[in-house]
């Protein structure tokens, strides 16, 4: 059983969701106030930490930092009002801009209790004071239009002062569901995300706003999430989730083949590299026998890097690309556990990706695998194949594979349409990852670093992924998991490898060899 911490930390709300368990909270019983006032108890003390921490990194000691609170209609800027109140009577100096003529009933309370303790409160921006940092209070998840002047040009303002802003929930413009910035948007040091992670944050488009993202639990009922989501959530991968799916420890008594036998299907002469890379991403995984089939002229460069799998030479075209799959006598595609496919094939290889999916295995199919597929537009068919497919493309792929559905403004939609069309596994690509089942289900990967955007560190995922689909598949680990695990696995390394060699240091031949120093600390 997943402690409720971790439960919590793993679940991912639309705003519609965030308001349907909100209201489950109210009609239950809890006033609003009260839960405005714990909320924004959390936040003050958050900030608190986080100001007191930067003060002790800093040379120039502040005895009375000076707040900027910026207010906005809705309860987002009553969460910001307790702030301003609770910070002015723990000795910060605290000024108010709050340049809406209507608030809500708390909201407008709020502000009338901060202004009739002192506190200064302005509503143009040409009147306000210097600050040590701001905080963000002007629109929650209610944000529902585009933000037009004169608050627009306050929200660019407040982004060149240069100076800290933490975000109440999220960075005010951003749109709760898709990260789209509507009309401008705050440019946060930290979001304070309160109760459950909203989606918006975790998609690419919003990462240049969101700063540090953490999450503030306010104990919400678990029992209101699961009624309100149901089956069809969407989840953050974490490290607890990742961990528990690794094929570890194993048994004492086993054999390779107990621990997957997977075959890779990879590179031609033009990219042999490829084939290496997926290779050692494989090798990464610990799978227990790794078979390997190249074109011919690459068997011996594969042998030499990695003496431990079983190369095929496979009978290549002119230009070193694969003509046919040829397997060891008596060996079927069915002896194998998993199969993955496509890092550096060409076009050329046509024949052997129909082959494939025709076949009973579970497959992973990347890069040029996928190129086929969309050549071959036989997304639909994918339906019919007896075990799970899972394709990994980048946004570019994704585009050719989908055409209709391609959407960069919501790529968790994107991806769940396209598994629940495809019947398959799709992993998306991107800074924020994110991966669908045909059964709705969403998992995103909110850690990774831009170090990873870099040739072949999708080939590494895609040998890792398959070494693990091997593995798993005997242990009869659901495949989703699989997934997210590898998606997990891959970023750990490039973030590990990054902090120590910065995000230039990481090609993908390091990537892959600090796979396994991501885990070795954690068994
Ligand atoms: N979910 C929860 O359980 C809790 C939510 N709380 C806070 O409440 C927030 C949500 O509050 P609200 O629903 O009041 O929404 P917001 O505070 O996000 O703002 C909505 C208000 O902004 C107006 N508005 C929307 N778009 C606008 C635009 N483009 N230009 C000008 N005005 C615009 C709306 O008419 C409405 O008055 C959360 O983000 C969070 O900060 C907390 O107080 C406590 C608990
Ligand atoms: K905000």
């Amino acid at each position: 059983m997943l402690k409720r911490k971790e439960h919590i930390s793993q679940i991912i709300v639309t705003a519609a969701q965030m308001r349907d368990i909100e209201a489950r909270i109210f009609a239950a019983g809890m006033p609003v106030s009260a839960l405005m006032e714990k909320v924004a108890g959390l936040i003050t003390r958050r900030i608190q930490d986080i100001f007191a921490q930067a003060s002790q990194q800093s040379t120039v000691t502040l005895l009375s930092p000076q707040a900027g609170i910026l207010v906005g209609p809705g309860h987002n800027g009553g969460d910001a009002l307790v702030v301003a109140r609770e910070l002015h009577f723990s000795g910060y100096k605290v000024w108010i801009y709050s340049p809406f003529d209507k608030l809500k009933e708390l909201t407008s309370q709020h502000l009338q209790y901060a202004q009739s303790l002192g506190i200064p409160c302005y509503q143009d921006i040409e009147q306000l004071p210097n600050c040590d940092f701001l905080v963000d209070g002007l629109f929650g998840f209610g944000l529902e239009r585009t933000i037009t002047d004169p608050i627009a040009a306050a929200i660019n303002q407040f982004n060149l002062w240069n100076k800290p802003i933490i975000s109440i929930d999220l960075p005010s413009g951003l749109h709760t569901d898709t990260g789209e910035v509507l009309g401008t948007a705050i440019r946060a040091t930290y979001t304070l995300c309160l109760g459950l992670w909203k989606q918006g944050l975790l998609q690419d488009q919003a990462l240049d706003y969101v700063g540090k993202a953490e999450l503030i639990d306010f104990d919400i009922p678990l029992a209101d999430v699961q009624a309100v989501l149901g089956n069809a959530a969407i989840k953050r991968i974490t490290s607890a989730t990742a961990l528990s799916t690794l094929p570890l420890p194993r048994p004492p008594v086993t054999h390779k083949y107990k621990e997957g036998h997977l075959l890779l299907i990879c590179g031609s002469r033009r990219y042999a590299g490829g084939a290496i890379l997926t290779a050692l991403g494989a090798r990464g995984s610990g799978v227990g026998m790794l078979s390997i089939a190249v074109p011919e002229s690459l068997k011996h460069l594969l042998v030499s890097h990695l003496p431990e799998a079983l190369v095929i030479g496979c009978p290549e075209t002119e230009t070193g690309a694969f003509a046919q799959l040829q397997l060891p006598e008596r060996t079927e595609l069915s002896s194998f556990s998993a199969i993955a496919i496509g890092p550096g094939l060409t076009k050329d290889a046509t024949s052997i990706v129909q082959e494939v999916l025709a076949s009973d295995r579970p497959l992973v199919v990347d890069a040029d695998g996928l190129n086929i597929l969309a050549q071959l537009g036989t997304i639909p068919t994918l339906q019919k194949r007896q075990a799970a497919t899972i394709l990994t493309p980048h946004t570019g792929e994704f585009a050719r594979l989908f055409p209709d559905i391609a959407d960069a403004k919501d790529r968790v939609k994107a991806v769940r349409e396209a598994a629940a069309r495809s019947g398959a596994v799709v992993l998306l690509k991107g800074a924020r990852t994110a991966i669908a089942n045909p059964q709705g289900a969403v998992w995103i990967n909110p850690e990774s670093t831009p170090a990873l955007a870099r040739g072949g560190s999708g080939d590494v995922l895609t040998g890792l992924l398959g070494g693990l689909l091997a593995q798993g598949v005997n242990k009869e680990i659901p495949v989703e998991d699989i997934v997210a695990t590898a998606a997990w696995w891959h970023a750990q390394a490039g973030i590990l490898a990054a902090s120590e060699r910065t995000e230039l240091g990481v090609d993908a031949f390091t990537l892959s060899q600090y796979l396994l120093r991501v885990i070795a600390g954690q068994w």
